[in-house]
């Protein structure tokens, strides 16, 4: 088996990007945002309060034939950014990109926080964390990735996502059309449950490589790249009028300034982050202050390559026993 399927930019900077799922039967279509860096499949649905709801597409599980309350069961999670939803569980045909997996665990939302519900363009989340980090009790639940291992033709999905344009998740296969020279392989650390692995090192602009391992998980969820404070001051120290703001809580810098690339390393690889990944986005529609695509990790107590720095590969999550993740230019 095998599958692919969009991921779109739900807003013009790259927030956060959504794929069209299919629930149960007949099909419901809900627009919803494949994370990495989690593993709850939660979707808005019809338990959630309408005073929660704001524009989101919901999933009825007494609309679907083939759907099952898992009774007993709830969930709860808390993501980096504070935001957080809970619920119920049933199980339900779930299709991504032609590829089905029956009986898939679907968390139905009871609540979910503001940050949700003012994000009318995301109808939940897909996690393709590692199971262990599955919230679901009393008994922990699989992710759709787990689920369908079995009848993938390749036990990988791979994620090219876009700058300011519309990528793909592909599930069983690579797709060589999709890269460019060969795939960089690297060992994965699967405790506590994130695709945890470490870069050979970093330059900014021209400069010299700085080869030095640096742990941390690539997480399609997260938007931006957070790396220690040592590189990011050495970076931002580039750009003129750069400031680590208490106000804007990171990096900004003066829209005109002219950014450095950020090239970081996998084995012997070297990945270019385009200067434009990195000027992310104005701090307010007028403002002539910009925030940075590249911020300090110093308050997450780990390094997360997000979204700024996968949007620069091609990057194959490989589910093999022991896990690995490659990165391959595009
Ligand atoms: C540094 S973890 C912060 C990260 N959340 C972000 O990256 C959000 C994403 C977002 C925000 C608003 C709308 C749409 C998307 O975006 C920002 O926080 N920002 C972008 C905009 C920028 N101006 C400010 C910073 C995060 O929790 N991801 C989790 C998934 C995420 C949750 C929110 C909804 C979208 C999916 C997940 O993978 C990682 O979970 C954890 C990581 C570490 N320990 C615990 C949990």
């Amino acid at each position: 088996d095998k599958g692919s399927a969009a991921a779109i930019p739900i807003n013009e900077v790259d927030i956060a990007y959504v794929t069209p799922v299919t629930i149960g039967t007949p099909p419901q279509t809900l627009m919803l945002d494949l994370d990495t860096g989690s593993s709850d499949l939660w979707v808005f649905s019809s338990l959630t309060p309408s005073t929660q709801v704001r524009g989101q597409e919901i999933y009825t599980p007494t609309k679907s034939s083939t759907s099952k309350l898992l009774s007993g069961h709830t969930w709860s999670i808390r993501y980096g950014d504070g935001s957080g939803s809970r619920g119920s569980v049933y199980t339900d045909n779930f299709t991504i990109g032609g590829l089905e997996v029956r009986s898939q665990a679907v968390q139905t939302a009871l609540e979910v926080s503001s940050s949700f519900t003012q994000e009318q363009s995301l109808d939940g989340l897909v996690g393709l964390g590692f199971s262990t980090l599955n919230t679901v009790r009393p008994s922990s639940q699989l992710t759709f990735f787990d689920n369908a291992r079995p009848n993938l033709d390749e036990e990988v999905f791979t994620a090219d996502l876009k700058y300011h344009a519309t990528g793909s998740y592909d599930f069983g296969f690579i797709d060589s059309k999709k890269y460019t020279g060969n795939i960089t392989y690297t060992a994965v650390q699967q405790s506590p449950g994130y695709w945890t692995h470490s870069l050979s090192g970093y330059s900014v602009g021209s400069g010299a490589f700085q080869a030095s391992q640096i742990s941390g998980i690539s997480d399609t969820g997260t938007t931006l790249l957070y790396l220690p404070t040592a590189i990011v001051t050495a970076y931002y120290r580039q750009v003129q009028g750069a400031q680590n703001s208490q106000y804007y809580g990171g990096y900004v810098f003066p829209c005109s300034s002219t950014l450095p690339t950020f090239t970081f390393g996998i084995e012997g690889a070297r990945f270019t982050i385009p200067a434009s990944y990195i000027n992310y986005t104005r701090i307010s529609p007028t403002s002539t202050t910009c925030y940075g695509g590249l911020q300090s990790s110093s308050g997450l107590g780990i390094n997360i390559f997000g979204d700024v720095a996968l949007k620069a590969a091609f990057v194959v999550f490989s589910g093999t026993n022991p896990p690995r993740i490659g990165f391959a230019t595009k």
